[in-house]
């Protein structure tokens, strides 16, 4: 195992090769997909090895090192905190702006990462009928970098947006939970940045609360009126040592 590799691997999530001679990504095998139905029009889908271990690694490898990564300070209850994980953002040209808990993230151009085009591709295979037109990018340089509970519920990606999230390096808990008053109207893009995340949900699994574990490689989906209906979170995970980088592709209509 290379150095690079040693690097990816937190004492509590490990990340396990589970194909060790699987050549790439796009072998005809089927993939398991595990769906959940949340009820009331909200899906989640989940590839947990949706790209290969060794390509996982090498996307990791260049997102990490060629990402212009900030960590902007936005303003959360009227207070502006350091967003507690490093970001980025990709976006089609002529799209209206993105702004959320008060900050305008840069619009990178496609161009400039053509990796991103092919994750984005093979997003888009999985997904018939998809066609995602921007995306956030997150990085968690270890288990004190968190999201906090919130919804991406912004305007611009209409009512019932699909979200896909592909995840690299270090595992990390991904909980959804049910707003407190189904429908109900909810400030946009809340993030709860200057919260502490609740230590660990105390009932998972339940009907209102759900826990994924988001590994090397895996793809998640959310859809229908989750965004309306539903708040996530990664909360913080004291013995995730490693660094963790997410990609949430997203279409503004
Ligand atoms: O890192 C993740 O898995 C989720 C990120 C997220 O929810 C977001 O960027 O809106
Ligand atoms: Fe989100």
């Amino acid at each position: 195992m290379s150095g690079g590799l040693l690097k990816l691997i937190s004492k509590q999530h490990p990340i396990e090769d589970p194909h060790p001679n699987s050549e790439n990504s796009t072998s005809e095998k089927p993939k398991k997909v595990v769906e959940l139905d949340l009820g009331n029009g909200s899906q989640v889908l989940q590839i947990p090895r949706f790209i290969s271990y060794q390509h996982s690694c090498n996307y990791f490898e260049y997102l990490d090192q060629n990402i212009p990564w900030t960590r902007p300070t936005i303003r959360v209850f009227a207070r502006s905190h350091v967003q507690p994980r490093d970001t980025c953002y990709v976006a089609g040209e002529g799209l209206p702006q993105l702004v959320y808990s008060g900050y305008q993230p840069h619009a990178y151009s496609w161009d400039e990462f053509p990796p991103l085009k092919e994750i984005l591709d093979m997003v888009h295979k999985a997904l018939p009928g998809s066609s995602f037109n921007s995306l956030l990018l997150n990085r968690y340089k270890g288990g004190n970098d968190y999201v906090g509970w919130h919804a991406d519920d912004e305007k611009l990606y209409g009512p019932t947006p699909q979200i896909a999230s592909v995840s690299f390096g270090c595992e990390r808990d991904f909980l959804l939970k049910r707003k407190p008053s189904k429908g109900a109207p909810v400030k946009s893009a809340e993030r709860c940045e200057g919260e502490p995340p609740s230590k660990r949900a105390k009932k998972l699994n339940n009907s209102d609360q759900h826990a994924f574990t988001l590994k090397h490689g895996s793809l998640l989906v959310m859809s229908g009126f989750t965004q309306r209906d539903w708040l996530h979170s990664v909360p913080k995970r004291v013995k995730a040592e490693s660094t963790r980088i997410n990609l949430t592709f997203r279409r503004i209509v």
